[in-house]
């Protein structure tokens, strides 16, 4: 579908994906028929609210789902392998850090605090690249520099608790690179810091994916947060993909009723924007099975169809496409609020002076 005209290697491929939860004898269904590329090089940016089920996909990817998750179909095709079909942890320990790495939101939790930092990094690069001795202790302190530490001999010999968070993050990043993966998962890279710092990180994280030729998803809840930083976004909704594309396309021309939501709470359209589209009510539940689009109940555009079908992946372009009944030729045609066609229309002609 949308990889035909895609003039980039596909790096992992989601299929079809189901992913399913037994919590005291009920299904809860997380992850809803879930199809996504990824491509070689590229930074992909997973947006959605809380509960949406980015965490439980890229999850699903590294083998790390809690004990009562599973797959229930679908596959992840990785290098000529499906990760769904994985059964062990030893099938895992191939894949997990070597191919695809992490980072979290809390630096601390991924980090020793009775070991310096040089060391931490330099027993991944021991283990993943093979090196020793002198060798594995020049490729640490180098990593330390690409992170963008300085003084990196005196600070090798340090603590974590004697950096700072957003120096942490680096770290653990520098830990993730040591594996060389093909993959950084950054989950909510910078929630816990404050804006310059934040800032800082997802430049460095850009400059990363370029220098090593990183493949990078970011999984947020901050549209805003990854605007700068992403090549694609794919906006989730209730375990489902409602929209996929470039990261210009979806910003400044989403489609979906849900991406409009989640751009007019940016605080470039101010309160104008949440006048226009305060989303009322809750996501569904997921133990319950969901008819049509998800994002009905809540829609203030919802045709009657939106309750009955599951709209398909309508093309916007070759690499833009929206789960959304508004997009079929039928459908009446929706008048946006004008701030929001401004910001569109800003955001295009900004985005074609570029
Ligand atoms: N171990 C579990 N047992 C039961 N339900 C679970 C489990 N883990 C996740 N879920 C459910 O799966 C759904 C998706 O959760 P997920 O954590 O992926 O959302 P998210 O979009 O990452 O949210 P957040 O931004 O808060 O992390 C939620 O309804 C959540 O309650």
């Amino acid at each position: 579908m949308m990889e035909a005209n895609h003039p980039q290697e596909r790096i992992l491929s989601i299929q079809n994906l189901v992913i399913q939860f037994t919590l005291r004898g009920q299904v809860l269904k997380a992850i809803r028929d879930i199809s996504l590329d990824l491509y070689k090089g590229e930074s992909l940016a997973i947006v959605g609210e809380s509960g949406s089920g980015k965490s439980v996909l890229v999850k699903s990817i590294m083998g790390l789902l809690d004990k009562n998750g599973y797959i229930d179909q679908g596959q992840i095709l990785y290098n000529d392998m499906d990760l769904a079909g994985f059964k062990t942890e030893e099938d895992w320990l191939k894949i997990r850090g070597k191919e695809i790495a992490m980072v979290t939101q809390d630096p601390m939790t991924s980090l020793n605090p009775l070991k310096t930092i040089g060391k931490q990094i330099e027993e991944c690069v021991v283990l993943h690249q093979g090196l020793k001795g002198k060798e594995a202790y020049h490729v640490t302190l180098k990593l330390l520099t690409d992170v963008g530490i300085y003084d990196v001999e005196k600070r090798y010999k340090q603590y974590p608790h004697e950096f700072s968070g957003g120096m942490r993050q680096r770290i653990v990043i520098a830990i993730a690179l040591a594996c060389n993966p093909k993959i950084l998962i950054c989950d909510e890279p910078t929630t816990a810091l404050d804006v310059t710092i934040q800032a800082q990180i997802l430049q460095l994280l850009k400059n990363l994916q370029k220098k090593y030729g990183l493949t990078t998803v970011y999984i947020t809840h901050d549209l805003g947060v990854v605007a700068k930083v992403a090549d694609r976004i794919a906006v989730m909704y209730a375990g489902d993909i409602i929209e996929v594309g470039k990261a210009h396309e979806v910003f400044f021309d989403g489609k979906h009723p849900y991406t409009w939501a989640l751009i007019s709470s940016l605080p470039q359209l101010g309160s104008k924007g949440e006048q226009l589209f305060s989303i009322k009510g809750t996501p569904p539940n997921l133990f319950k099975e969901i008819k049509g689009d998800a994002f009905a109940p809540r829609n203030q555009y919802a045709l009657k169809i939106d309750f009955v079908e599951r709209p398909p992946f309508f093309k916007v372009s070759d690499t833009h496409y929206a789960r959304t009944w508004l997009l079929d030729p039928r459908s009446p045609k929706v008048e946006l609020p004008e701030a929001l066609l401004a910001f569109f229309e800003e955001g295009r002609s900004y985005a074609n002076e570029q």
